[in-house]
């Protein structure tokens, strides 16, 4: 079911034009992760979907839901932190906005601050604000939520909990649009990917297309060689250099692996895995030219 249609968006501070005619239909149950280059528009493309800044021209639609407040929730880059307001306080006050709030015990497990109940949010950590933040984006038991970067600050054990909390609400029937640049984190879990670049979607679709369209396949080793080495081999896509780590993508692996064997005595720790998120959107921008 469509929940959230963005038609024909366009946006421009001045002169400068962010977004270019975006067009998206958000289905219900699925997790939908916008990926692009910092200052690509991710966070403008949100705030205008939740009118929090205006858009140039195009349309805005909540189809379920006309009062589209009570079943939005947003967790935004930056945490907002409230001076002398306590952490029971500000969960109190934002469920009251709602008609059908998630209780105060659920959302305090939510935010793992069950300890810090009395705390100021002044005194909270960059990791709790976040999961407080998450916590706030749950109490109206939203349809949809918006992410935007929710991950930053949070330990790997935070993480962890967080994503399978997400995955857990993606099952009970919510619809979450993401913004990370955790790539990894995504791959995992995102069922559409959104690439905003040069102002439009560049691509949407899942990971597998995504596979498909720019390499499935990623060889790994450490050499001292130079890129020059390998840049001409006839079945490399793209090639990433770290230090004297190389990563190569290619879409025949076994092929690859034979043109590198008159290589092999200068390569090390040698791996082949399926492409990743990471490298892919390396490749992208470099095929796109941007
Ligand atoms: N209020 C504003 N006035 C003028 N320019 C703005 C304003 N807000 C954002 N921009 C510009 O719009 C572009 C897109 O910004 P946006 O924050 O949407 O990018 P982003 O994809 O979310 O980036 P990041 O990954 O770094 O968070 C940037 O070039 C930014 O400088």
């Amino acid at each position: 079911m469509t929940i959230l249609e963005i038609q024909h968006i366009n946006k421009s501070f001045g002169k400068k034009v962010i977004l270019k005619d975006i067009n998206l239909q958000i289905e219900s149950s699925s997790i939908i992760a916008l990926v692009g280059a910092n200052g690509a528009g991710k966070t403008t493309l949100i705030n205008i979907i939740l009118n929090l800044i205006p858009q140039t021209s195009g349309q805005i639609k909540f189809l379920t839901n006309e009062n589209w407040k009570q079943i939005t929730g947003v967790m935004m880059q930056d945490n907002i932190v409230l001076h002398r307001i306590t952490v029971k306080e500000i969960i109190s006050l934002t469920r009251s906005y709602f008609d059908k709030p998630l209780s105060y015990e659920e959302l305090l497990n939510i935010s793992g601050l069950n300890n810090h109940q009395n705390n100021l949010m002044t005194g909270l950590s960059g990791g709790q604000r976040r999961r407080l933040a998450f916590a706030l984006a749950l109490a109206g038991n939203p349809e949809i939520l918006f992410l935007d970067e929710p991950t930053v600050g949070m330990d790997s054990n935070a993480r962890n909990e967080f994503w399978q909390e997400i995955d857990r609400l993606k099952k009970s029937g919510k619809t979450i649009f993401v913004t990370s640049h955790y790539l990894e984190e995504l791959e995992n879990i995102a069922d559409r990917f959104l690439i905003l670049q040069n102002s439009t979607i560049a691509f949407d679709g899942t990971i597998k297309q995504l596979r498909s369209r720019e390499g499935q396949s990623l060889v790994e080793f450490d050499s001292e060689l130079n890129q020059i080495d390998f840049e001409n081999l006839a079945n490399v896509i793209s090639i990433n250099l770290i230090g004297h780590h190389f990563q190569i993508i290619t879409n025949d692996v076994n092929q690859l692996i034979t043109e590198l064997t008159p290589y092999l005595k200068a390569i090390d720790n040698l791996q082949v895995k399926q492409s990743t998120l990471d490298t892919l959107l390396l490749n992208y921008k470099e095929n796109n030219h941007e």
